[in-house]
């Protein structure tokens, strides 16, 4: 049983979650890791006592400094600040749920210094996903699912007795909001109406992404390198009701389903304490409340940002990475007005297709340069 964890973006919907579940295990917290939270980081500090405290944000460093000024707490700011959080000496398990794939280089930090991460923290798998994988295998590191798709799967796969009995993954999404509606119908679609998650409460990015069905996507991507299994063996399909959270398909064509009610807690705990399970905040599934569940296709013509990740993988090297780069920047103009919501799919599609179709990923930089394009390429096109 863990220990100690070092908790980066435990501000945000993941983070403040994990807080829950931590106090639920009676846990301790090393070090936190926000942004520019500063109110909510300090109440953190004072209740869980972390030795340390990284605020990526300078200015709100500071002032978290002078606020927190009667405690031990060591405040520490920027990349490097949320790097020295992530290889915690006295941690053993980093939790990533940053959002944006600013976590890969605190994932890769945490990696090298042997620590076991479990990770929220999609993006950084789906731009950085080969040097960090081939960064656990180096280091014996574990990289354990905590996104609620990733979690059925590893979940279901616990009594895979050999990986060549594994025919394919199912991976479960919502729909969203939009479900079932057209391109016509989405034109004017407005950000209130696109963060409405018809069953999650997270944070906008994510929520926006499950919009767009990009979600679904990057998942695709991050269940492909987690699992090591090839695009073409992972599928999709609409269940409106997330209660099914995803499945596996054997050889002799049995499926294993991993069900619960659409609470975070249940993985985030999960991926804490495997392999032992403990008795969890979140209630009980009752199926005879749900009555019926439902199953579609996805739309992938709508959906464009769907068909984009698909792309994106089957490519390889950098363009998961400039089609996660494109959408970061997309989601936040369309959250601040500047396009509208179908304009999202287009620009991670041409976003990527500017993009030399480099495939050997030999560095970190080699990622953040393709990450920088694509967002340019975005701005750029945008004005
Ligand atoms: N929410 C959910 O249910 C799920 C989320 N995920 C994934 O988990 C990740 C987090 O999502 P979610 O919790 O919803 O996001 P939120 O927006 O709610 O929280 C993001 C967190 O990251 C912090 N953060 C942002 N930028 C930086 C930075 N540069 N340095 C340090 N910290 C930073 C924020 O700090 P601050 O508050 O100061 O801004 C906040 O603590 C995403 O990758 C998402 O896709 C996966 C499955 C489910
Ligand atoms: C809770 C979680 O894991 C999210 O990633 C969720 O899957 C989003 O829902 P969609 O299925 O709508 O993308
Ligand atoms: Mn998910």
């Amino acid at each position: 049983m863990r220990r100690c964890l070092s908790i980066l973006g435990s501000t945000g919907s993941i983070g403040t979650q994990t807080l829950d579940v931590v106090r639920g295990l009676n846990l301790k917290v090393c070090a936190l890791a926000a942004n520019a939270n500063t109110a909510l980081l300090e109440e953190q500090i004072r209740e869980f006592k972390p030795e340390l405290a990284a605020v990526f944000d300078e200015s709100a460093a500071k002032k978290l400094k002078i606020a927190v000024a009667d405690t031990p707490v060591k405040i520490v700011s920027g990349m490097e600040g949320l790097c020295e959080a992530a290889a915690m000496e006295s941690a053993d398990l980093i939790l990533n749920s940053v959002v944006g794939m600013v976590g890969l280089v605190p994932t890769l930090t945490a990696i090298g210094a042997g620590k076991d991460v479990a990770l929220a923290n999609k993006e950084t798998l789906v731009a950085g996903g080969s040097l960090v994988m081939e960064a656990a295998r180096k280091n014996s590191v574990k990289i354990i699912p905590v996104d609620s798709e990733h979690s059925a799967v590893f979940q279901c796969l616990q009594g895979c007795p050999e990986k060549k009995a594994l025919k394919r993954i199912i991976l479960t999404a919502s729909g969203g909001p939009f479900f079932g509606k057209s391109r016509d119908d989405l034109v004017q679609v407005t950000p209130e109406q696109a963060l409405k998650h018809p069953n999650w409460n997270m944070g906008a990015k994510v929520t926006i992404d499950s919009a767009t069905m990009m979600n679904k996507g990057l998942e695709i991507i991050e269940a492909s390198w987690l699992f090591d299994m090839p695009a073409s063996k992972i599928s999709v399909v609409v269940h409106r009701e997330s209660v099914v959270h995803s499945m596996i398909e054997y050889e002799d064509n049995s499926v294993i389903a991993q069900l619960g009610l659409p609470d975070m807690r249940i993985p985030i705990q999960y991926a804490i304490t495997w392999p032992q399970r403990f008795p969890s905040p979140v209630g009980q599934l009752s199926l005879t409340d749900y009555g019926k569940l439902t199953f579609f296709e996805p739309d992938l013509q709508t959906f464009s940002c769907l068909a984009a990740c698909k792309n994106a993988i089957e490519r390889g090297g950098l363009a998961p990475a400039a089609a996660n780069g494109a959408n970061e920047v997309a989601v936040k103009l369309f959250l601040d007005g500047r396009i509208s919501f179908l304009q999202i799919g287009d620009l991670v599609h041409r976003a990527m297709e500017n993009q030399p179709d480099i495939q050997s990923v030999s560095s970190v930089d080699d990622i953040l340069n393709a990450d920088r394009s694509a967002r340019d390429y975005v701005l750029n096109a945008v004005g």
